[in-house]
């Protein structure tokens, strides 16, 4: 019980991650389990450095400082992935925007384009760098998964075949009287979320045992949270974990989510079979 409701930490360094290390065998089980028994946990990764966290947090502030109209011209295909308006009743403090493959540079350049016509050159490398490097620590954690599951040989395929959406997200200050909602209880729809924040926390987390306990973000760290596609891939292993936002205070949250998901590739179950077939 007690295992649920504290928040696991795992380090994800250069180390940590050679199969060849000691402590390879440990990261894939820790993954695992937390995955298993939380359905998210905290990824220490100091390959991005806090400086370029605190520069994006600048350049989306600004880009939030946008008028809505020119905002409103992030939209997209497919529902949800656009961007989003404060709405009165479910989410008043809640606005955000979304990015499609992020880890292409054309991708984040038509986005820039959009946002600001004559250029903005800074915004675009550092958001074009920065997706990359999440994407890194995205397919590590893959990979430790996969590898904790006996699948790793069809870890490279998963690798390939991910498409991703990040999404920036503005919660605004809550009025004293006003509701503090800042986004209702849910659980991702992807594979793997992962997540970061300025220095204002909010973001809650609902242990299996329907306690909800508040995200401390140590510094280098990301949250990474299961969707339902990951738990229904793993048939039912992984859990997916119910999470919502809550305001408070007097200073507005921003947030930067990297939402991804592998478009081919068989289940866990059908992966361990084709593993262990000779
Ligand atoms: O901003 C956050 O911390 C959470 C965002 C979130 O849960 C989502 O976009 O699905
Ligand atoms: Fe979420």
């Amino acid at each position: 019980m007690e295992s649920q409701r504290v928040i696991p930490v795992i380090r994800f360094s250069q180390e940590n991650m050679s199969p060849s290390s000691s402590c390879w065998i440990s990261t894939c089980q820790d993954v695992r389990k937390a995955f298993e028994i939380n359905g998210c946990f905290l990824a220490i990764y100091e390959e991005i450095s806090m400086e370029q966290c605190k520069q994006v947090f600048q350049a989306v502030d600004k880009l939030f400082d946008l008028p809505v109209e020119t905002k409103a011209k992030n939209t997209s295909t497919i529902p949800n992935f656009g961007y989003i308006g404060p709405e009165s009743y479910t989410r008043p403090l809640y606005e955000s925007m979304g990015i499609e493959n992020a880890t292409n540079l054309e991708s984040v350049q038509s986005f820039t384009n959009l946002m600001w016509p004559s250029g903005n050159t800074h915004f675009c490398g550092l958001l074009y760098s920065h997706s990359k490097q999440m994407m890194e620590l995205d397919n590590m954690v893959t990979k430790t998964m996969f590898a904790s599951y006996g699948v790793e040989k069809h870890h490279e395929l998963c690798v390939k075949s991910k498409g991703n959406l990040v999404r920036v997200m503005k919660y605004g200050v809550p009025m004293s009287d006003g509701p503090n909602i800042g986004l209702p209880p849910h659980c991702d729809m992807g594979f793997i979320t992962i997540l970061h924040q300025n220095q204002v926390n909010g973001l809650e987390i609902e242990t299996k045992d329907g306690h909800w306990i508040s995200v401390e973000f140590p510094p280098s760290s990301f949250i990474v949270i299961a969707g339902d596609a990951l738990k229904e891939w793993s048939n039912d292993r992984v859990h997916a974990v119910t999470h919502k936002v809550t305001m408070s205070g007097n200073e507005s949250r921003y947030s930067l989510g990297q939402f991804s998901h592998p478009m081919k590739i068989g289940t866990l179950e059908e992966l361990i079979a084709s593993s262990s077939a000779v």
